[in-house]
C-alpha cells in the first residue's frame, strides 16, 4: 500500500493546479494508492476530492486541513496526519504563491532581441518582482509558505518518513526561475529584496541537498522538480486573463523553440508523476528533474545540475533549525 501527502492540491477556479493533475494521472497509473490532500481551503478540497472521485469511484482520498504559511497549522496538520497513518512513502511539497507579481515590461521588450529570448521565457529571469508581506508567526509570507512550512511539515512527519526497511521520498515543486544570486544566507526569508518567490525555490533546491545529507542514511530521499511554465492560477496572476488568452497561440508557438512551455497542468506534472515511479535511492540529489514537452507534445523527464553546493546546503538548514526552535517557544 502506497501512502502519499499532497500539500496545495485544491481544485482551483477554472483550470485546477499542477497538484490536482498529479493526483489524477497517480490515480490512474495506480487506483491502489492512497492520497491525503493537504489543503487550507475545506471547500476546494472537498472540491478537489469529488472531481478525482468522477473518474476514480473507488479511489482512497483523504483531506487534512492546512495553511502550510500557518506555522500553528503545520503543527496540527501533522499531528493529524500522525494520528491517521503509520506510514508515509511519497511527501509531495507543491503548495506555493507569487504575491503581487510586477512583470518588468522594459526588460521583456529588451531581452526579446537580446540573443538570450529563450533561457528568458524558460525562467523568466530579470521579470519578475513581487511585494511580499509578513505572516502573524513574523516570517515573510513566501519564504513561510514556499520553503518554511514545508521544512518543519517533514521534521514533523519524521516518524511517518523515516521506517526502518522503507525508503520514502519527499518531492520539491521549485521553478527554473531559483537564482543564486536571488538569495542570500543573511536574509534567509527575503525581507530586503524584491524576488522573494526566486529567492525561496533556490532554498528549497538547497534544503533538499541537506535533507538528503541529513536524512538518507534513516531512508528518507529528497528530490526536486521544475514543472516548466504552466497556465495556472500562479501564472494567470501576473498578468490580466484576457491578456494571456490574447497571447495564448503565441505560447503554443513558443513551444516549438523551448520544450519547457509545458502549459497545461497535466504535462506540468510529468516530473512528478516520473518521480513516482523511480527507485528513491537511484536518484541525483544535486539534480533538478524537469518536465518537457516536445514541439510534438510529447512529455519526458530530465534531470539537469542545480547550482548549489553543500556547505551553503547545510549552512541554510543549521539556520532552518535555529528559527524552528524560536517557534516552538513562541507557540
Ligand atoms: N505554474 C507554473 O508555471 C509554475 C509553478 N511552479 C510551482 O508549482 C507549484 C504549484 O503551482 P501551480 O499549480 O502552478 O499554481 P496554483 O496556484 O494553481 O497552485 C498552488 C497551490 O498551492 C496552494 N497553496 C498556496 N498557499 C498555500 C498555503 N498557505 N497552504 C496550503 N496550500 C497553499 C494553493 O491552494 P489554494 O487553492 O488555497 O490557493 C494551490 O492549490 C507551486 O509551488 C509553484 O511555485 C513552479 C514553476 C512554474
Ligand atoms: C510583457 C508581456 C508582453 C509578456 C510577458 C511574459 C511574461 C509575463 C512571462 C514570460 C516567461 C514567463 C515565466 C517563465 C518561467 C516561470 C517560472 C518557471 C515559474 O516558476 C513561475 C512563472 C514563470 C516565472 C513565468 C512567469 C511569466 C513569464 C515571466
Amino acid at each position: 500500500m502506497i501512502r502519499s501527502l499532497h500539500c496545495g492540491q485544491d481544485l482551483k477556479t477554472v483550470t485546477g493546479g499542477i497538484g490536482l493533475a498529479l493526483c489524477e494521472r497517480l490515480l490512474s497509473h495506480d487506483a491502489q494508492v492512497q492520497l491525503c490532500l493537504a489543503c487550507r481551503n475545506g471547500q476546494r478540497a472537498e472540491a478537489a476530492r469529488q472531481a478525482l472521485l468522477v473518474s476514480h469511484p473507488q479511489a482512497h482520498i483523504s483531506l487534512v486541513q492546512l495553511d502550510v504559511g500557518s506555522m500553528h497549522s503545520v503543527f496540527k496538520a501533522a499531528q493529524e496526519v500522525r494520528q491517521r497513518y503509520n506510514r508515509l512513502d511519497y511527501l509531495y511539497l507543491n503548495a506555493g504563491i507569487m504575491p503581487n507579481p510586477q512583470v518588468d515590461h522594459k526588460a521583456f521588450y529588451k531581452g526579446l532581441f537580446s540573443g538570450k529570448a529563450v533561457h528568458m521565457f524558460s525562467t523568466g529571469e530579470g521579470l519578475l518582482t513581487q511585494k511580499d508581506e509578513v505572516t502573524s508567526d513574523g516570517l515573510q509570507q513566501v519564504f513561510a509558505t514556499n520553503l518554511f512550512g514545508h521544512f518543519i511539515l517533514v521534521r514533523e512527519l519524521e516518524p511517518l518518513l523515516c521506517r526502518p526497511g522503507n525508503s520514502s521520498l519527499i518531492i520539491w515543486t521549485s521553478s527554473s526561475n531559483a537564482r543564486r544570486s536571488a538569495f542570500s544566507l543573511d536574509d534567509l526569508q527575503h525581507k530586503q529584496g524584491n524576488e522573494s518567490y526566486s529567492s525561496s525555490k533556490y532554498a528549497s533546491d538547497l534544503l533538499s541537498l541537506a535533507f538528503n545529507r541529513h536524512y538518507n542514511s534513516k531512508g528518507l530521499y529528497s528530490s526536486v522538480i521544475c514543472p516548466g511554465l504552466v497556465m495556472t492560477n500562479l501564472t494567470y496572476g501576473i498578468l490580466p486573463s484576457f491578456f494571456w488568452t490574447l497571447i495564448m497561440p503565441i505560447m503554443w508557438l513558443i513551444r516549438i523553440f523551448t520544450n519547457t512551455f509545458t502549459l497545461t497542468p497535466y504535462n506540468g506534472a510529468e516530473a512528478l508523476f516520473w518521480l513516482f515511479k523511480q527507485k528513491p535511492e537511484a536518484l541525483d540529489p544535486m539534480a533538478k528533474y524537469h518536465s518537457l514537452t516536445s514541439g510534438l507534445g510529447n512529455n519526458y523527464t530530465q534531470p539537469c545540475k542545480m547550482d548549489i553546493d553543500d556547505i551553503m546546503a547545510e549552512t541554510l538548514y543549521e539556520k532552518l533549525l535555529d528559527l524552528e526552535d524560536a517557534i516552538r517557544k513562541k507557540l
